[in-house]
């Protein structure tokens, strides 16, 4: 897509080299240990690893590439979280129709299988998609990720219901052929942001669930919720507004029982990424929806205050103690699940220097959150900023910077600077306390002894 129609990037750019990690994985590794992170989580490139998509053809490059990038890490004590798909379909995959293809499950499956059986005697922790929502809403229900199908009224949901198989032949794959050898775990990693009523009203209150479900309940009732299957609500009014539309059969596509049974439980963890939160109104900020979509559907209205601070991203303010109000419901709702934060973080312009104080003061917010979850009880074992370095992020291209150390792209090495926030990230995470007077003499970065 950023080949053929660029103008849909920000800036016009794309990711053929973006960080270049695969050249200087080194380097990153390094990163790693100068800030003292005992974990660090990133995606294999399905591509990278089977060019066609398909697992008859392995690339040796490829798999030579991820054991030497895995094994820098394990040399220092970093444990990896591999995700398996973070957006970058092959090509071949998304010509034969990408998520809408019910096969998808199976190719997804297979691909899973190579990767386990290269990486697993290393990896032990794997997260099989990153944001179904993401992929979901954004890439078929809309134009605002790749592919742009914007499937009206039925992408996300075809989507959605071909993603979860998928995710769950990769989790049974790995439970029956190669979790007693290899002893790893296998979750998924879901976006969920915070949504609040507006007002105390009961109206307010359903809208504000219902939209949970459509941005994360979608994804996570069928795998989390006892009785599997998605959202109840959600699924009454997708049923009832295709009925008065006049399709045959709802535009949400149910599972089987057989199905249903098969996702449901079909993870060890619940991996969340969590940015921000939403005000939610039954009744006022609601969007003008002409044709059937996810939006339309639950037609709820969302509103963010303007105190809340806000990042270079149009979607991100720092909302109060958010971490907390999400995983605090999430706990209730599931019966308390194995969490792990495998994003959250913050974005600046490109020329906003190397003061990156807003950073700095969403972090500080972000892990006193955290703090909270842990005093509450909740089974938070990780957390991992968004993200190490700068990137190539998606739709806006470069404009948007979202790293603890600075990329300079257009340099022949990609040098990669520390920020003002990873000298006061490393600080909290080696002292465990959040100082918010504490001021770090940013001239050198090091590496400290015996880590
Ligand atoms: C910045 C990172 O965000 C992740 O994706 C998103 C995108 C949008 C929202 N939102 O709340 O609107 C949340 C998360 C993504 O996984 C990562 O690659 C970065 O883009």
């Amino acid at each position: 897509m950023t080949h053929t129609i660029p103008d849909v990037i920000k800036d016009g750019r794309n990711g053929d080299d973006a960080a270049d990690t695969y050249t200087y994985y080194k380097r990153d590794v390094e990163m790693m240990r100068e800030l003292g992170l005992d974990a660090y989580r990133f995606s294999l490139s399905w591509s990278r690893i089977l060019p066609n998509g398909l697992a008859n053809k392995v690339s040796d490059a490829g798999v030579a590439f991820y054991n030497n990038y895995i094994n820098e890490m394990l040399k220092y004590n970093i444990t990896p979280l591999v995700t398996l798909y973070h957006w970058d379909l092959p090509q071949q995959m998304q010509d034969l129709g990408g998520f809408q293809n019910p096969l998808f499950p199976r190719m997804f499956e297979n691909y899973a299988k190579v990767a386990f059986k290269h990486f697993g005697d290393r990896v032990k922790h794997w997260i099989t998609f990153n944001e179904p929502r993401e992929i979901c809403y954004e890439g078929y229900g809309h134009v605002t990720k790749a592919p742009r199908l914007n499937a009206t009224g039925v992408g996300t949901y075809y989507c959605a219901k071909h993603l979860l198989l998928a995710h769950a032949r990769a989790y049974h794959a790995y439970n029956d052929q190669f979790r007693a050898t290899q002893g790893g775990v296998c979750g998924i990693t879901i976006s969920v942001n915070w949504f609040k009523p507006l007002t105390d009203s009961e109206e307010d209150a359903l809208a504000a669930e219902l939209k949970r479900q459509a941005e994360w309940g979608l994804y996570a009732e069928p795998i989390f919720s006892e009785e599997g299957g998605f959202p109840k609500e959600l699924s009454e009014i997708v049923d009832r507004k295709s009925e008065e539309e006049g399709y045959f059969a709802s535009r949400l596509p149910q599972f089987t029982d057989e199905e249903r049974e098969y996702v449901r439980g079909s993870s060890d963890f619940f991996g969340v990424n969590h940015y921000t939160a939403y005000m939610i109104s039954a009744n006022d900020y609601k969007g003008d929806y002409v044709v059937p979509s996810l939006y339309a559907d639950i037609d709820v209205g969302t509103w963010v205050p303007p105190t809340w601070l806000q990042s270079a991203s149009s979607w991100l303010r720092l909302a109060p103690n958010s971490i907390h109000d999400a995983l605090s419901h999430l706990n209730k709702k599931y019966n308390g699940p194995i969490f792990y934060i495998t994003e959250n973080g913050w974005s600046q312009h490109p020329d906003d220097g190397f003061d990156d104080d807003s950073r700095i003061t969403y972090y500080r917010a972000a892990l006193d959150s955290v703090l909270n979850c842990l005093h509450d009880g909740i089974d938070l074992r990780g957390y991992m900023a968004w993200s190490l370095m700068d990137n190539f992020e998606w739709m806006e291209g470069y404009t948007e910077r979202f790293g603890l150390y600075e990329v300079d792209f257009a340099s022949p090495e990609k040098t990669r600077t520390p920020r003002k926030s990873a000298f006061v990230y490393k600080h909290i995470i080696s002292t465990r306390t959040i100082d918010p007077d504490y001021e770090p003499d940013t001239k050198t970065m090091w590496i400290d002894e015996g880590k």
